[in-house]
């Protein structure tokens, strides 16, 4: 049998004397969308380190298709940062961070191969119009855009998202998760995605892997994102999830 697109057992890792990450076991298949919640400081982005191999846990396994992340083929994963930690002014174009993504430097020539694979990647986010405008002169959801095509330019098969819709109004996070979820369909990818937003959890995701540190719950958005199981890992939670469950009902 073929190995899992994700999988994790067993999990730990630690910062000194913290444990920041417990007992983390899931697996995730082709075609399964992962939305990883949880309070601020869960382990959520340091479970993503993890996997892209940038952080190395104490002890249990993180394996992409069968593989340690560190030996995976970078092809293979694309990754999505939070734009809130970039600098923008950082002066560059469009396309040429689009093309960054076929390689681990920067492009400081581009040829006319890489363009068209980077036009293509603009075009899959319906953004080939930013190709030619400066980093700096986009907006938010713009350059969540040219993130989302720098990320899938080699066509990968595990896409890794942090807090993608952050600083993006409601309806370029509705736009972006639609990609997300025709980029998917078209290509059998599994996306993890760390999310604050229960709602696009609850809606776009296959699972939700709630986390409080420990892993608080692993399943169906309505199995995982119950109230007992929200309560447990964010403590008071008011009328939000009540909100959550009666949108989907609309
Ligand atoms: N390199 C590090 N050294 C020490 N502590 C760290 C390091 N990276 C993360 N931490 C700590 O680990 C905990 C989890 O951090 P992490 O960024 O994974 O949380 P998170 O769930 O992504 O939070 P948020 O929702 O606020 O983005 C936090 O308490 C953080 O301070």
């Amino acid at each position: 049998m073929s190995s899992p697109a994700v999988s994790v057992s067993d999990l730990l890792v630690r910062f000194g004397d913290h444990r920041v990450l417990d007992g983390i076991t899931f697996e995730a298949q082709g075609g399964d969308f992962v939305a990883i919640v949880g309070p601020n400081g869960a382990g959520k982005t340091t479970l993503m380190k993890v996997l892209l191999g940038l952080d190395v846990p104490e002890n249990g396994i993180a394996r992409i298709f069968g593989q340690h992340p560190q030996q995976v083929d970078p092809g293979i994963v694309g990754y999505v940062p939070q734009i809130k930690t970039l600098d923008r002014s950082f002066p560059a174009l469009a396309i040429e961070l689009v093309v960054s993504g076929l390689y681990e430097h920067w492009p400081f020539r581009i040829s006319q191969e890489e363009r068209e694979l980077a036009i293509d990647a603009l075009e899959h986010v319906h953004a080939e119009k930013l190709a030619d405008r400066s980093l700096s002169a986009l907006s938010g959801g713009e350059l969540q855009r040219v993130y989302l095509a720098r990320s899938l330019i080699r066509t990968p098969r595990v896409i890794i998202l942090d807090e993608p819709a952050t600083g993006v109004d409601v309806v370029g996070a509705t736009d972006l998760y639609e990609l997300l979820d025709n980029y998917q369909e078209e290509h059998q990818a599994t996306v993890l995605m760390v999310t604050h937003d229960w709602n696009a959890a609850f809606h776009h995701a296959t699972h939700v892997l709630l986390l409080d540190g420990r892993q608080v719950a692993y399943g169906p958005p309505e199995a995982a994102l119950k109230e007992e199981c929200l309560r447990e890992a964010f403590g008071h939670i008011g009328h939000a999830h009540a909100m959550m469950i009666g949108d989907r009902h609309e």
